[in-house]
């Protein structure tokens, strides 16, 4: 799995974070990864610093796979960094929302692999999920080594079709913001409840972690487990006419990925 040269971050924020939290848990050698980033979280340069990762060297080795994770706004800003370090032997890896491979390439030397990706942050903890697209320059061996690194921190989906990154992004790229929110509001729910914050919150979390890794390894599908905790006219059922109804989770889940998919393709225009 460790890249055949120096790993460049160009944007070391979140979702880098969370890939390289799990690429050096892997044994990525940190020596050999370096970190672009004019204004890190303070928390992430010290994190960086403690794994051995130099971040703002001086002198950056020719990278054989650089991690392009600056926000989509902020491309332009980093073309300078981006053309500077790679070359024509190397492999972008982008996470970027919306930005497509076309965007990527240009200003980048002719026949560059590049490798456009949708990640997310679960991959922080090896259950991430990560779709991938190349384009034509990308050789198999940049392929699998891509593959090899996201798979590193969980599971991994080759598209065929760059369009279809929209709709992805909306789901499972965006999704884990979902399911904390879902936790969120159910401590809220509980406190309004009547139960004190802290047990609140602690349930909330319990039960968000217990569900999704019962989800995880069940082989059941998600319809079936939720009627395994609904006894007909009982308590669940209460609760569900209101999150199954009318103003329920699909029509207001529908209309968040709907503006998702939208902001995606705005941000790729
Ligand atoms: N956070 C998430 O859950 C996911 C994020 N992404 C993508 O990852 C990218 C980064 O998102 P986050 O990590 O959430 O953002 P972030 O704001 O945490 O990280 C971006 C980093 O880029 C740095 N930066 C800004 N300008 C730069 C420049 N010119 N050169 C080098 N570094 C520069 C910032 O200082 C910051 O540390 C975005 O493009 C986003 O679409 C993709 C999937 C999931
Ligand atoms: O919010 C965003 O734009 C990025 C894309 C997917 C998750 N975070």
């Amino acid at each position: 799995m460790n890249p055949p040269g120096p790993l460049l971050v160009i944007g070391a924020g979140k979702m880098a974070s969370a890939l390289l939290e799990g690429w050096l848990a892997l044994g990525v050698d940190p020596s050999a990864v370096f970190a672009v980033d004019p204004s890190p979280a303070p928390e992430v340069a010290a994190a960086l610093e403690k794994a051995g990762v130099q971040l703002n060297a001086a002198s950056i080795p020719a990278p054989s796979v650089v991690l392009l994770a600056v926000k989509p706004q902020m491309l332009e800003a980093a073309r300078a960094t981006l053309e500077a370090h790679v070359g024509p032997g190397a492999l972008l890896i982008s996470v970027l929302a919306g930005k497509s491979i076309a965007t990527l390439e240009a200003g980048l030397p002719a026949g560059v692999a590049v490798i456009r990706t949708m990640p997310n942050t679960p991959a922080a903890v090896g259950r991430g999920v990560t779709a991938l697209i190349a384009n034509n320059a990308a050789t198999g061996e940049q392929k699998a080594l891509a593959d090899a690194l996201l798979r590193a921190v969980g599971d991994v989906v080759w598209l065929e079709d760059e369009s279809s990154i929209d709709a992805l992004t909306a789901i499972s790229g965006c999704g884990p913001a979902y399911v904390f929110l879902l936790a969120e509001c159910l401590a809220k729910a509980g406190m309004e409840a009547g139960l004190p914050q802290g047990m609140a919150a602690h349930l909330a979390r319990a039960t968000v972690t217990g569900a999704g890794e019962l989800l995880h390894r069940s082989d059941l599908e998600p319809d079936v487990l939720r009627r395994n905790v609904t006894s007909p006219g009982g308590v669940t059922a209460a609760a569900l006419d209101v999150l199954m109804g009318p103003s329920g989770f699909e029509p207001l889940l529908k209309e968040a990925v709907e503006r998702a998919v939208a902001k995606s393709r705005e941000l790729g225009a």
